[in-house]
């Protein structure tokens, strides 16, 4: 018989609708009433391991879940599912994707319906999860993200619409597979990269959003911040308005990691243009192209890579491969 770990985080899938429409925390967590409703092939032990909306969720509560999925590969679960709310829920998934070593399948879902709302999706999401984290083929594929009868690569996936329940989205890239009633197909592979090693998630790493006429206030203000690494979610092919070059010019020479992705939705950072604040002369500077990943998920990558305590060499690698 599978063994499944299930860690309930909290999210919508946790929630209840109260009659004025207000979507809250519930005492008693929904999903722990439908034990009888899961696969009877499937062993399943469930963990309330926090019970937060996911922006309460930091790097910290990400640690203490790699921690726990570390512990469970030495206890003979064959995978893992963490329900989460759907805000954030990307980012666990990509922190877990590159902070351990995996041997079982991790699959995150979660809902965008509460509980008692018509046609709530959690109890859907919540067994397809478990059918995909049960399944052999689940194993070698990083961390997946189930919702919606899909399954996404947690490196790319992302959340697209603020209500529908099909808005976990993969640009550029597409789904990995999918679960027809209860068969689990995939339709491509994760190409495989590393995980590094980390215990800890210190550190301020700063996201910025670039934007027509950006003020270069912004960096000042980091400057004097002294954060410990920026990540620039720049525009189009991976460009900047030229009034901010000088700005990042100084925070690289003063040692500070400057990584930008594109704050298109779609395809992937590049030095193509040679005008001033364009990509060609970024590069020169010394700003990490990162390739494919949202600004948040970039922002993960390298708090967890300064974490790994890298060489500022090695962050380069790690940021830009
Ligand atoms: N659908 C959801 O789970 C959204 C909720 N605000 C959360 O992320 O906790």
């Amino acid at each position: 018989m599978k063994k499944v770990l299930v860690l309930h985080t909290g999210g919508t899938i946790s929630m209840t609708q109260e009659k004025d429409g207000a979507v809250g925390l519930s005492s008693q967590h929904p999903l722990k009433e439908t034990m009888d409703l899961l696969p009877d092939n499937i062993q399943v032990e469930v963990e309330e391991i926090f019970n937060l909306p996911s922006p309460h969720i930091t790097p910290n509560e990400m640690l203490i879940l790699k921690n726990r999925i570390e512990i469970a590969q030495g206890q003979n679960f064959d995978g893992v599912v963490i329900t989460h709310g759907t805000d954030t829920l990307e980012e666990t998934a990509y922190f877990l994707d590159i902070s351990f070593k995996k041997e079982i399948a991790v699959v995150l879902t979660g809902a965008m319906r509460s509980s008692n709302e018509l046609g709530a999706d959690g109890l859907y999401n919540y067994v397809q999860a478990i059918i995909t984290a049960s399944d052999d083929k689940s194993k070698d594929q990083g961390v997946l993200v189930v919702m919606n009868d899909e399954i996404h690569a947690g490196r790319f996936v992302t959340k697209t619409h603020t209500t529908s329940v099909d808005t976990f989205r993969t640009p550029t890239f597409g789904p990995i597979g999918i679960i027809s009633k209860r068969q689990v197909i995939f339709l491509k592979e994760v190409v495989e990269h590393h995980a590094l090693s980390i215990s800890s998630v210190e550190g301020k790493v700063i996201l910025l959003k670039a934007y027509a006429g950006m003020d270069a206030m912004l960096f000042e203000i980091l400057k004097d911040a002294k954060v410990d690494g920026v990540v620039v979610e720049a525009l189009g092919a991976g460009n900047l308005p030229p009034n901010v070059v000088k700005n990042l010019e100084e925070m690289i020479n003063d040692g500070i990691p400057v990584a930008l992705v594109s704050r298109c939705s779609n395809g992937i950072a590049q030095d193509i243009y040679d005008y001033e604040g364009g990509g060609i002369p970024l590069r020169k500077l010394g700003v990490m192209f990162v390739k494919g990943l949202t600004g948040p998920k970039a922002r993960l990558r390298m708090l967890v890579g300064l974490n790994a305590r890298l060489s500022h060499h090695e962050l380069r690698q790690f940021m830009t491969e």
